[in-house]
């Protein structure tokens, strides 16, 4: 991989800490999750097995698999006071604001001990429990449905497309979720992340840790961009249209959501198999336009600026084909990434110290107080 070169801002290629969990751009194809290179993981494993890696620290075995799956199904119903709460958000509110308050209502009612002593409960429960609390407010906001959220789903991937469309889903579009659940889990210091690792680090419980982590999540600049990266790209109906306003936008110097990566110079691995589950899904659904725009903008970027697409971009088509609203795209990525941040959370617990860096300072000089009459 070509280095970057680095600059202060951003605290782009300084290291804020040390863990045992991730490799974003050093080996393989460059990522990993625990040594485990994530092509392997995506075509292979459930994204339960993963969210035990990272949890538990070792790749299950398939009687642990079955009680993990079992464990992780039991946890999914919704507390009555949370229904409430979800029902009285309004259909217009942004579905990761939901999350946020989806999550930290759950922190009021199921309360973190502080010696953190059940922290695992509540890790596994916030897996469990989110795709239903999200489609809950979904279905119930938008169609004024009260969808069933303990459903006989066989894991995460599936829970999430039963619960928002409320019925059973089709087997490849499972595959898909849980490659794309895979995909998200986990990649180290990424900013959704350190958030929480700094709320970890004063002690603070759980929930806090990833309410405030999906506050950093949503932002355009990080998990936002899948579906920025959907608005943008409907609106064209060929690639020949998609590439004249890419060319557009790059002339007016305008920022297209789903490319490039903070760390990563040349490619996003992660891209190559997302992409290739949106070519099926492309066939799948006969479509002719959606895929060919998005494989035009790619060409494009890369043509004029050498910038690639990163996991977002075509996690855009791929939810789209399998009938996901564009609004709930930031949100399954909630459901997957609540493996890495609570994995974070463990990990700083286990070796703390609160994270408190210093600041360059670039305002005034020592001056005299101004009585209040006198300014
Ligand atoms: C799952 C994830 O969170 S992946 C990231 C999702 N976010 C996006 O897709 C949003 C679009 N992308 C971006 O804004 C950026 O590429 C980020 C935020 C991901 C990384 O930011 P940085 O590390 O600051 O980017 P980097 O240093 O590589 O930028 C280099 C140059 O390329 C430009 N550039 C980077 N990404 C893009 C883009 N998507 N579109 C247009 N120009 C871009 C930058 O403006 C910068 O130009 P400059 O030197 O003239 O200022
Ligand atoms: O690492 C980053 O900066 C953003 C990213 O790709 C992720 O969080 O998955």
């Amino acid at each position: 991989m070509v280095d970057k070169k680095l600059g202060g801002a951003g605290l782009r290629g300084q290291s804020a800490g040390e863990t045992a969990l991730c490799t974003v751009g050093k080996t393989g194809s460059g990522l990993t999750y625990r040594g485990y290179d994530i092509k392997d993981l995506a075509a292979n494993a459930q994204f339960e097995e993963v969210a035990h890696l990272l949890l538990y620290g070792k790749l299950p075995n398939q009687t642990e698999l079955t009680a993990y799956k079992a464990r992780l199904k039991g946890m999914r119903g919704l507390p009555a006071p949370l229904k409430v709460v979800l029902e009285n958000i309004p259909k217009d509110a942004h579905p990761m604001d939901v999350m946020r308050t989806g999550c930290s209502m759950l922190g009021n009612l199921e309360t973190e001990q502080s010696d953190f002593s059940d922290q695992l409960d509540h890790m596994d429960r916030m897996l469990a429990v989110f795709p239903g609390l999200i489609n809950y407010w979904y279905n119930f906001s938008h169609h004024g449905i009260r969808v069933e959220v303990e459903t006989e789903a066989d894991s995460i991937a599936e829970q999430f497309l039963w619960t928002l469309h409320n019925k059973k889903p089709e087997p490849l579009h499972v595959d898909v979720m849980h490659a794309s659940l895979v995909l998200y889990a986990e990649h180290e210091f990424n900013a959704s992340t350190f958030t929480g690792r700094v709320c970890a680090s004063t002690l603070s419980d759980i929930h806090s840790v990833v309410t405030g982590a999906i506050g950093s999540l949503r932002g355009p600049l990080h998990g936002g961009a899948n579906e920025a990266a959907m608005d943008m790209i409907e609106n064209w109906q060929s690639a020949d249209e998609a590439e004249a306003n890419i060319m557009g936008m790059l002339e007016r110097k305008e920022k297209i959501m789903g490319f490039g990566h903070a760390v990563y110079r040349e490619s996003d691995p992660r891209n190559a198999i997302i992409k290739e589950w949106s070519n099926k899904l492309a066939e799948q659904v006969g479509d002719t336009r959606l895929y060919d725009v998005s494989e035009r903008c790619e060409a494009v970027m890369w043509r004029e600026k050498k910038l690639f697409c990163n996991a977002d971009f075509f996690h855009a088509s791929a939810y789209n084909f399998m009938g996901i609203p564009t609004k709930l795209f930031t949100p399954i990525f909630v459901c997957s990434r609540v493996a890495g941040w609570t994995a974070h959370a463990m990990e700083q617990r286990a070796n703390n110290r609160i994270i408190r860096p210093s600041a360059d300072y670039i305002g005034e000089d020592a001056r005299d107080y101004v009585a209040i009459e006198n300014r």
